[in-house]
């Protein structure tokens, strides 16, 4: 049988890069430019606004266990959403900006899951948020950034992945282990594409 342990130490590399990346030490140490920082900002809206329509889909065919988790998920990313409109006025950032690759890149990959079976995309949800999770936490304490990774470490943030970890836990018990290994290897390498794609602007250290 499939578990979790067994997905997780079989892809402990691609976690470590998704999460230990360039982006995040320099949000940590301060010296990430906020130009870098706000295209990074307005693509992630942009990728939270593709999560909502995943997620909702994904609702719909949820086995019943991972109902409540993913309706309640759903209103939580949309307030994510408004949270975001709110950094970008305080930053007068354009929300309408197009995708850059690396976000349409992801949007190509939530819309294949809709051709997976529902276990197959609760594994993949719940490893893009647990990695979101420990991204920000390998960012913590910043200063220049302190309220933003706050805001992704909060108990609330690290509650809902537990909440997810547990319907994931059983999905990936009816997936082959290589199946899984493979879904979870494609969302971290797409979060890897995500936090290299403002990097240039960062200076060499
Ligand atoms: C790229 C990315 N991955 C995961 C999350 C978590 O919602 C996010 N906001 N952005």
């Amino acid at each position: 049988m499939t578990t979790l342990p067994e997905i997780l130490s079989r892809t402990a590399p691609s976690w470590a890069a998704a999460t230990q990346h360039p982006f995040l030490d320099a949000v940590r140490e301060g010296d990430l430019p906020a130009a870098a920082f706000d295209t990074w900002l307005v693509q992630d809206h942009l990728f939270v606004t593709d999560l909502l329509h995943f997620q909702a889909r994904l609702l719909a065919r949820a086995p019943r266990e991972a109902r409540a988790v993913l309706a309640a998920g759903c209103v939580a990313v949309v307030e994510e959403l408004a949270w975001f409109e709110e950094q970008a006025g305080s930053r007068s950032l354009d929300l309408a900006a197009a995708p850059l690759p690396a976000t349409s890149a992801y949007a190509v990959l939530l819309q294949g899951l809709d051709a997976a079976g529902p276990d197959e995309a609760l594994l993949a949800l719940w490893a893009l948020e647990r990695v979101y999770l420990e991204a920000w936490t390998h960012a913590s304490p910043s200063t220049a950034y302190g309220p933003f990774v706050e805001h992704w470490t909060t108990p609330g943030f690290a509650a809902y992945v537990a909440e997810l970890e547990a319907v994931a836990a059983a999905a990936v018990t009816r997936l082959s282990a290589d199946e899984a290994v493979r879904t979870v290897e494609t969302v971290l390498r797409h979060e890897v594409d995500f936090w290299s794609m403002a990097l240039p602007a960062v200076p060499a250290r």
